[in-house]
């Protein structure tokens, strides 16, 4: 009431002109304010864009931190799709288009350097949760654009977890069996199992049996003509011996490998339907899939040398896939105990880590002349194999060195 009555007293004292200019001179204050505001608001993504490059280069440790996660050995892209499901903050989601140029941006101008390796351990926890809140809802599953099709016992999962170590490539963890065993399930099934990706980032995946599935190679060729395919081989008589010992350790009450080998001993005959022999008959698989693909979308790894020189096929493999060189020899150490290459920083964990049991087994004595045999047996279809994908893997070395040591 008393404001209506100071109203009253004030109008009847100020000319009605007077205030009617007043009260348009405010309208168009407030008119141009409005405008001005609407302006701002029409040009904020790109001011947004450029304000936050600009913490790029102020806030060291936001970035640092994405920086790590990017390059980061160990866990970076784990936390990108493992924090699926996690509340995101809501004033990061709103910047989800510039970090996300963010990221790319740092992906190109970023390179692992030392002074990251000190960042990477100075990171505390809090600054951990943060990156797992803040990344929790980017990027988007696809399917993938290369595959470990083999070879079993090959030496495909130390390929796959040394892989893995690189910031730009995200594969499943388990085997997804697609195209052998699950091919009815559909591709939406397939690309639902897979992480997902940023942009620039390689879905990957390995099932080893995909190499010797004779629909394997026009089912994946449906799906992307273009894919690129890893092919890990080991020499036919050590990968049928490492197949046996995992069935063996399985199934103890199986025939002996030397009896299984043979249709007839007596006669030398090879049984070469038994799959531990048959998977070996490298050139055989391959044929199929030079029938849908170019040897130029297939890589061939030495799973020897896979063993021997663990960074320099990873070198290879990253070339052929178009990957910059991350993961190097400074990733990988001898644990003496294993006998094995170990990954000194995996994707999920920050310590050393090996492969399983499973992997790097001993194997059961075999009779030297069954291996002699097999290696005969093998000889002609390693050399058409050497042939077809113009790499010599040097098998029949290894033969030589063993029959030395058997003599010896
Ligand atoms: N770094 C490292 N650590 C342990 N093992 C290694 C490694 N690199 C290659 N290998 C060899 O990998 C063989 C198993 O091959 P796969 O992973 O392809 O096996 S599987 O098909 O997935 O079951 C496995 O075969 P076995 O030695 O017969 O167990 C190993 O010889």
């Amino acid at each position: 009431m008393a404001s209506w009555s100071s109203t009253s007293v004030f109008t009847s004292k100020v000319p009605r002109k007077i205030l009617f200019m007043f009260t348009l001179s405010l309208s168009v204050t407030y008119l141009f304010y409005s405008l001005m505001s609407c302006y701002n608001s029409l040009q904020f993504p790109l001011q947004e864009n450029y304000v936050y490059q600009g913490r790029l280069v102020t806030e060291d440790t936001t970035f640092v931190t994405l920086r790590e996660k990017l390059y980061s050995a160990s866990q970076g892209f784990v936390e990108f799709t493992e924090a699926e499901g996690t509340t995101s903050s809501p004033t990061v989601k709103g910047h989800a288009g510039a970090e996300q140029r963010t990221v790319e941006w740092i992906r190109t101008q970023a390179s692992p350097t030392p002074a990251l390796e000190r960042d990477r351990q100075e990171i505390s926890t809090t600054d951990s949760e943060l990156r797992v809140n803040c990344t929790s809802d980017y990027g988007e599953k696809k399917l993938p654009q290369a595959i470990i099709i083999g070879v079993k016992k090959g030496g495909t999962r130390a390929l796959l977890e040394a892989l893995r170590v690189h910031p730009d490539v995200r594969a499943v963890g388990n085997e997804p069996h697609f195209f052998d065993r699950n091919y009815e399930r559909g591709l939406d099934w397939y690309k639902d199992l897979m992480p997902s990706t940023l942009e620039g980032q390689i879905t990957m995946e390995k099932t080893p049996s995909y190499f010797v599935t004779n629909h394997a190679p026009k089912r994946i060729h449906s799906m992307a003509k273009d894919i690129k395919l890893i092919i890990v081989v080991r020499n036919p008589v050590t990968r049928a011996i490492s197949d046996y010992t995992q069935t063996l350790s399985k199934k103890p009450e199986i025939p002996t490998f030397e009896v299984l080998a043979f249709k007839n001993r007596t006669l030398g005959l090879i049984d070469a339907s038994w799959s531990a022999l048959r998977i070996g008959i490298y050139a055989l698989h391959l044929e199929s899939w030079m029938q849908y693909f170019p040897l130029s979308q297939m890589h061939f790894v030495s799973g020897e040398r896979l063993i021997v020189d663990p960074a320099g096929e990873m070198a290879k493999v990253q070339d052929f896939l178009g990957l910059k060189r991350i993961v190097t020899d400074k990733h990988f150490y001898f644990n003496k105990t294993k006998g094995f290459p170990c990954l000194k920083k995996p994707e999920d964990s920050s310590t050393p880590r090996c492969l399983g049991k499973s992997k790097g087994r001993t194997h059961p004595k075999i009779d030297p002349d069954v291996i002699r045999r097999l290696h005969k047996f093998y000889k002609p279809f390693n050399m058409m194999f050497y042939q077809m994908t113009g790499q010599n893997f040097e098998w029949e070395l290894e033969e030589d060195s063993e029959s030395r040591s058997s003599q010896d």
